[in-house]
């Protein structure tokens, strides 16, 4: 993360360094996963070695609470948190809505659980997650391992009886295995091209016995703030854009 920044993690620091300007002392608040999610991280950690800011983090997963615990930010679960009051997290697609699609570093239950425990909140993102129609990116199901198979043929069935465009559905591998979240889950990636009706696929999907939670996050973010690599941020609230 030093050096030279590719254009795409410049934006990415730039969101992330506008968001670390949300907390404040003495907030609870949920930390994201992911490489957006990192650069905030890791600027919230200098805000508590460089102005003393304090407050308490609540990872979304093993790989941030490891980063997190790194830079100096103060960890804790978030049961002992009780209620956040705010979550700064990536998402892998965002429309206008601010429907999102995040699980694509496999991370979306724990994600999903602490933005829901949130007050509030915030995604951070480059130009290039803005989208008109959610769905090039492959929603993620988690999904528990016993009787895979059978689940991942149930949700194929699901989306041919909802009619959605795209039906080709993978498990997601890590390498030759199967790829394993933090609960010791695997994921399946369904590959839907459009996403109408997330709703509909969101309350279809997570039906179906054996999956654990989908990657659509709806009604749940209150602001994305996109960053670009000349430094200039965008602000979608509910609604409205402003910079
Ligand atoms: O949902 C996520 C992890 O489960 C991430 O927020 C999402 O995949 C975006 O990641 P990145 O910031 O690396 O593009």
């Amino acid at each position: 993360m030093t050096g030279e920044l590719s254009p795409a993690d410049k934006a990415k620091s730039v969101a992330a360094n506008r968001a670390a300007g949300y907390v404040e002392d003495g907030m609870r608040v949920g930390l994201g996963t992911g490489s957006t999610a990192a650069w905030l991280v890791k600027r919230l950690g200098e805000r508590v070695r460089a102005d003393g800011l304090r407050f308490r983090g609540v990872p979304t997963s093993t790989r941030t609470a490891a980063q997190a615990r790194d830079v100096g930010i103060e960890v804790i679960t978030l049961d002992e948190a009780g209620w956040l009051d705010l979550t700064i997290d990536g998402a892998d697609e965002f429309d206008s809505d601010l429907t999102l699609i995040k699980g694509g570093g496999g991370a979306h239950l724990q994600e999903k659980i602490v933005a829901r425990a949130s007050d509030r909140m915030i995604v951070i993102a480059d130009a290039a997650k803005e989208v008109e129609t959610l769905g090039a990116f492959p929603l993620p199901v988690e999904v528990i391992p016993f009787g895979l198979k059978s689940t991942q043929k149930l949700i194929e069935e699901a989306l041919v009886a909802m009619d959605v465009g795209g039906r080709t559905t993978a498990l997601r591998m890590n390498g030759d295995a199967p790829f394993v979240t933090d609960e010791g889950n695997h994921i399946i990636d369904l590959h839907l091209q459009r996403i109408g009706d997330a709703r509909q696929i969101s309350t279809v999907l997570n039906q179906i016995p054996g999956v654990v939670e989908n990657g659509l996050f709806i009604d749940m973010c209150d602001l994305v703030i996109v960053g670009h690599a000349d430094s200039r941020v965008d602000l979608h609230h509910l609604g409205k854009e402003s910079t």
